[in-house]
């Protein structure tokens, strides 16, 4: 199958957060089971070109219809990690792509409904025809709209688009200038709830309720966080859009990218280790230390590692930290603030504990730096407000690092407690739960990972291994999405 995913992240070259791993996770596997697959990107002027491939340009004038103008772009092709990404630079005074920054411009819907019009007509143009085009989150909610609307009459009638939401809390909206500027127009036809008329705000339009309105297939990273978003008020006013899509809408857990993240083959780490030798991620422990100047003595170490944002529990972020060294641990964080506020807030933590020798807070995004947490931390928190699937804990499964969770999307279907969990049995259990959003609530799970850690090390040196042992790899999501788009692909 020919498959092409538009996305506004592509790990490692763009990457803010989980959405960057899953593209191009997701991608490498769909390659490995056989198909052709092709990423396109926004060319934006702070990405990693370190790690881009034969970076040059491949399609010189795209004429990008814009405002009954056009806008003048080039395409550049190149190789990231073995995966071909086209990215594509637009040369106008709006300067979209050219801000330092991925997100966090005040016109983001405008310049991704750009880059969402610019992927669609390079496809049209250089005349691409996958099978399945496979769009993520809001920045591309408007393609199978284009698509359906505008494109299905220029030679594309055959394209199905996969749309996966990652995120239902930004979901991009935007008045008739979003219609004028991509050629959609007619504006009493959009501005009708049953396309993309916001559900709440009839005076605006949802990026978001575009893909689930339009796209043959709309997926969210986790079956627990699937049926969130159809009964909870998680979907962010989504949830009547969500059932009217039901025949459509599923979750499909992520997986990792076990050839990237992994102990055996790191090469961001010092030692490599396997779970039958795990003396390697002792020495990691130490580098890690040595790293952050921590002192080296006999204590578990707790990690956070993630966007510090409201929607990560940054309240049980932050007791995690003092209650770690009340009981005798150290902590790591690695965090980027999402917001000034939060920011601040860290920052002064930061100073605060400046010269306490137990504790670390690093407020930046430092992609090196997390794969030595991962493999030398003993435990690492995820104490969620909601958490569409996570990451984290897998990858920290996966490095023998003890996940402690909030049991609330992805991190059910992932992280089984070792103590009270009832449906698995207990050499399949790998790690603690937590429910409520208390201090308490993380405190008991927390209590009981470093009480295992000092007075049963076997125990916990059992449970370390039985992370180890769970497959979160692309291996099987890479078969279910291939099993949707076949049924797209034939509808
Ligand atoms: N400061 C920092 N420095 C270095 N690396 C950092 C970092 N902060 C985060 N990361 C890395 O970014 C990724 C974050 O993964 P998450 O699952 O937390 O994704 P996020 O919440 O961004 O995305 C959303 O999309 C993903 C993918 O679908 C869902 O898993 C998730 O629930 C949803 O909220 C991990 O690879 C982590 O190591």
């Amino acid at each position: 199958m020919y498959i092409v995913q538009i996305a506004s992240e592509c790990a490692p070259v763009i990457k803010a957060g989980g959405l960057g791993d899953v593209v191009y996770g997701l991608s490498r596997e769909l390659e490995i089971q056989g198909n052709c697959v092709e990423l396109i990107l926004p060319k934006y002027d702070c990405m990693r070109y370190d790690h881009i491939w034969g970076l040059h340009e491949a399609y010189r004038d795209l004429w990008v219809p814009w405002y009954g103008a056009a806008i003048h772009c080039s395409v550049y092709c190149g190789w990231v990690h073995g995966r071909v990404c086209f990215f594509i630079e637009p040369h106008s005074e709006d300067n979209f792509f050219n801000r330092g920054c991925y997100y966090g411009c005040h016109d983001d819907n405008m310049r991704f409904a750009f880059f969402s019009k610019a992927a669609l007509e390079f496809i049209h143009q250089s005349n691409k025809r996958p099978d399945v085009i496979h769009c993520h989150d809001w920045q591309t909610g408007l393609i199978p709209v284009m698509l359906y609307e505008i494109y299905q009459y220029h030679g594309m009638s055959n394209q199905r688009v996969c749309y996966t939401i990652h995120n239902f809390k930004h979901q991009g909206f935007g008045g008739c200038e979003i219609l004028w500027a991509t050629g959609l127009s007619r504006e009493s036809y959009y501005f009708d709830p049953e396309r993309l008329q916001d559900n709440f705000n009839p005076f605006s339009l949802n990026f978001m309720k575009g893909g689930i309105v339009y796209s043959n297939a709309v997926t969210t990273v986790s079956p627990h966080h699937a049926d969130e978003a159809r009964y909870t008020s998680i979907a962010y006013g989504l949830g009547h859009s969500l059932y009217l899509a039901q025949d459509k809408f599923s979750g499909v857990l992520n997986g990792i990218d076990t050839d990237f993240w992994h102990p055996e083959t790191d090469r961001y780490i010092p030692e490599h280790y396997t779970k039958d030798d795990l003396a390697g991620k002792a020495e990691n422990k130490k580098a890690l230390r040595e790293r952050l100047l921590l002192q080296d003595v006999d204590k578990p170490l707790i990690a956070y590692i993630g966007r510090l944002d409201d929607q990560k529990g940054v309240h049980l972020v932050h007791h995690a930290i003092y209650y770690a060294l009340n009981k005798g641990a150290q902590f790591v964080l690695l965090g980027s603030p999402t917001e000034s506020a939060i920011g601040s807030w860290f920052s002064h933590e930061k100073r605060h504990l400046n010269d306490n020798p137990d504790v670390h807070l690093e407020l930046s995004f430092n992609e090196e730096l997390s794969h030595l947490i991962y493999a030398g931390a003993d435990m690492i928190v995820v104490p969620s407000n909601y958490e569409p699937c996570g990451l984290t804990q897998m990858i920290g499964l996966k490095y023998g690092t003890v996940p402690i969770v909030r049991g609330v999307g992805g991190l059910v279907n992932t992280v089984f407690d070792r103590d009270y969990d009832n449906y698995h049995l207990p050499e399949e259990r790998n790690g603690y739960v937590f429910y409520n959003t208390d201090n308490y609530a993380l405190e008991s799970a927390m209590e009981r990972a470093i009480g295992l850690w000092y007075d049963y090390p076997e125990e916990f040196e059992k449970l370390i291994i039985q992370g180890m042992n769970c497959d979160y790899s692309w291996k099987y999501p890479g078969k279910e999405y291939l099993a949707i788009y076949e049924h797209i692909r034939h509808k």
